[in-house]
């Protein structure tokens, strides 16, 4: 896998996606690329399909029609083991964290390293505690349960068991979703921080315009069964489509784009 990984092929790529549940067509004719060291915000309506885009890259939902390739892999080629090691590659925050009420936060972020590694049980706690220092979480929460802890926190936690296996790729769905302005702000730094130390890809579902404006360097726009653009914030937002008018020149874009959100961009194509 690591191999694969070396390559110059994207991360990850959809061509022709076409997805449905029975007559529902949900994408059609879809092409979308996320390229190495970006972080890209998927935005589009409520329902447009943004989740369902989400879990078919993941190979969660298995498309009707079309490819999905993987450092240039088509998934369909791929071996079960092979499979598993890009699996391993790709970290998932789902909203909410996901996390585990019976098991601490260390116990959390051991999961997938007890799942996919034969490490000794010293070094995982080693591994889990590193991760709750990564991502800003003073060292005793690692003995508390997430009913103990915030929602911030709740989040944070969750971040640190989808960085567990080190991944070249992050998934984030709605990763500020329920935060308040400054724990929002927080979270779209340690990303940008996060993805600069681990050299991270990020695909970030968001309804967030602020995270938009502060952190990512290309914005996909699904809409009408596809992705109508995937470029720089200042291009989508110049993109003549009703939705989009609608969504970046509403007073919630304004004030976000007045706040003075700056992208800080490091691989920006
Ligand atoms: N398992 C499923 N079975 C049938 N239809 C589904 C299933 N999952 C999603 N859908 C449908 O697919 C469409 C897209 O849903 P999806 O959750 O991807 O939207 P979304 O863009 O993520 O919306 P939101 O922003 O509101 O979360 C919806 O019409 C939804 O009802």
């Amino acid at each position: 896998m690591k191999a694969q990984i070396k390559n110059d092929a994207p991360p990850m790529e959809a061509r022709g996606l076409l997805t449905q549940f029975g007559a529902n067509v949900i994408h059609e004719n879809l092409d979308f690329r996320i390229n190495r060291g970006e972080i890209v915000g998927l935005v589009g309506g409520s329902g447009s399909g943004k989740s369902v885009l989400m879990n078919t890259m993941l190979g969660l939902k298995e498309p009707e029609g079309g490819v999905v390739r993987y450092f240039g892999e088509d998934r369909r080629d791929l071996s079960f083991e092979e499979r598993r090691a890009i699996n391993n590659e790709i970290g998932v925050l789902f909203q909410g964290g996901a996390l585990f009420s019976s098991l601490t936060v260390r116990q959390n972020i051991i999961v997938p390293l007890r799942e996919h590694t034969d490490l000794p049980e010293e070094l995982m706690c080693e591994l889990a505690d590193m991760k709750i220092h990564m991502v800003g979480l003073p060292p005793e929460s690692a003995t508390l349960y997430p009913s103990d802890l915030s929602g911030g926190m709740r989040k944070r936690a969750g971040l640190a068991r989808s960085l567990a296996l080190d991944p070249s790729l992050l998934f984030l769905d709605e990763p500020t979703a329920g935060l308040d302005p400054i724990g929002a702000h927080a979270f779209d730094e340690l990303i940008l921080g996060l993805r600069d130390a681990m050299n991270l890809t990020v695909l970030m579902v968001t309804h967030d315009l602020d995270s938009l404006y502060a952190i990512c360097d290309r914005v996909a726009v699904l809409v009408d069964k596809h992705i109508a653009i995937a470029d720089k914030l200042e291009k989508v937002q110049k993109y003549d489509h009703p939705w989009v008018k609608e969504y970046f020149d509403g007073p919630r874009s304004r004030a976000a784009m007045s706040a003075g959100g700056k992208s800080k961009t490091k691989a920006a194509n």
